[in-house]
């Protein structure tokens, strides 16, 4: 299987801190990928520098065979890269189809200027439907963000991330600060992403990792301490002893 997506020896440091220590991954097309570990462990790090939030020190990010890592966050969002963030950046008085039909317009460089003309374009509106589809927004896409339950608001963020056309979609914790009764929404909404699309979860609730992720990656201290499947990285004492304990005791007494 070719990579889509690679990086080589990714290395950060803040001052004296080394948070990203000489990081090196691959992603396929379609793969479904779990970066996991401790607070502070240089997950967001990680994903600032693969989208260009940050510049290394030293090692190099490929989408496709190119060499993006010179270039900036915008251009590599046109190329593909795309993530969300750990906090909403919604508009609270615009809807869900406002929002996503801005991007596409963005995305397709018209002038926002005439978007009254574009809402009415039949592609571009088909193309909103199916994004608010995907994400189960349908019946909300014309109320106000504001009014709207916060996991909704989570999932709108990936709906606008997926109409910038990614091929490698980074998602920041899709599920921190949704209450536990809106999560099997956001995992229904994962479960329906484009079949090829890769996609990189960061993310605590452990339940939603591994029931979305094929192959987990454990980062600890800046560095890749684990990467496999999920039943072998629950298994592995490195992995326990530096993230899981709490988790994998929790799911023995239950
Ligand atoms: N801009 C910065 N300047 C200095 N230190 C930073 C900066 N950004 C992050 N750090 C430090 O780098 C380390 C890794 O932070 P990062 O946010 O990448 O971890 P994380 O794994 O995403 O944590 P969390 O799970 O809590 O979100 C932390 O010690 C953090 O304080």
């Amino acid at each position: 299987m070719s990579d889509l997506f690679r990086v080589d020896g990714l290395t950060k440091s803040f001052g004296g801190l080394a948070v990203s220590r000489a990081i090196s991954l691959a992603m396929a097309p379609g793969e479904r990928l779990a970066l996991i570990g401790p607070n502070g462990a240089g997950k967001t790090t990680f994903v600032n520098l693969v989208t260009g939030q940050l510049r290394p020190n030293a090692g190099r990010v490929v989408l496709n065979g190119e060499d993006v890592t010179s270039l900036g966050a915008v251009r590599r969002v046109r190329k593909g890269l795309v993530r969300t963030f750990q906090v909403t950046r919604l508009f609270a008085e615009m809807t869900p189809r406002e929002h996503v039909t801005l991007t596409v317009l963005q995305r397709e460089g018209k002038a926002t200027g005439i978007i009254g003309r574009f809402l009415g374009n039949h592609t571009v509106a088909e193309e909103v439907d199916d994004l608010l589809d995907v994400l189960g927004l349908v019946e909300k896409a014309d109320r106000p963000v504001g009014e709207i339950a916060y996991g909704q608001q989570r999932l709108l963020e990936i709906a606008i991330a997926l109409a910038l056309k990614p091929q490698v979609l980074l998602l920041d914790e899709p599920a921190a600060g949704v209450p536990s009764s809106e999560t099997p929404r956001i995992e229904q909404a994962l479960a329906r992403l484009p079949a090829s699309l890769a996609v990189m979860m960061i993310e605590h609730d452990m339940d939603l990792v591994f029931r979305f992720a094929r192959r987990v990656v454990v980062l600890a201290a800046g560095a890749i301490i684990f990467q496999g499947p999920p039943a072998e990285v629950a298994a592995d004492a490195r992995v326990r002893e530096a993230y899981l304990g709490n988790y994998a005791n929790a799911r023995r007494v239950a």
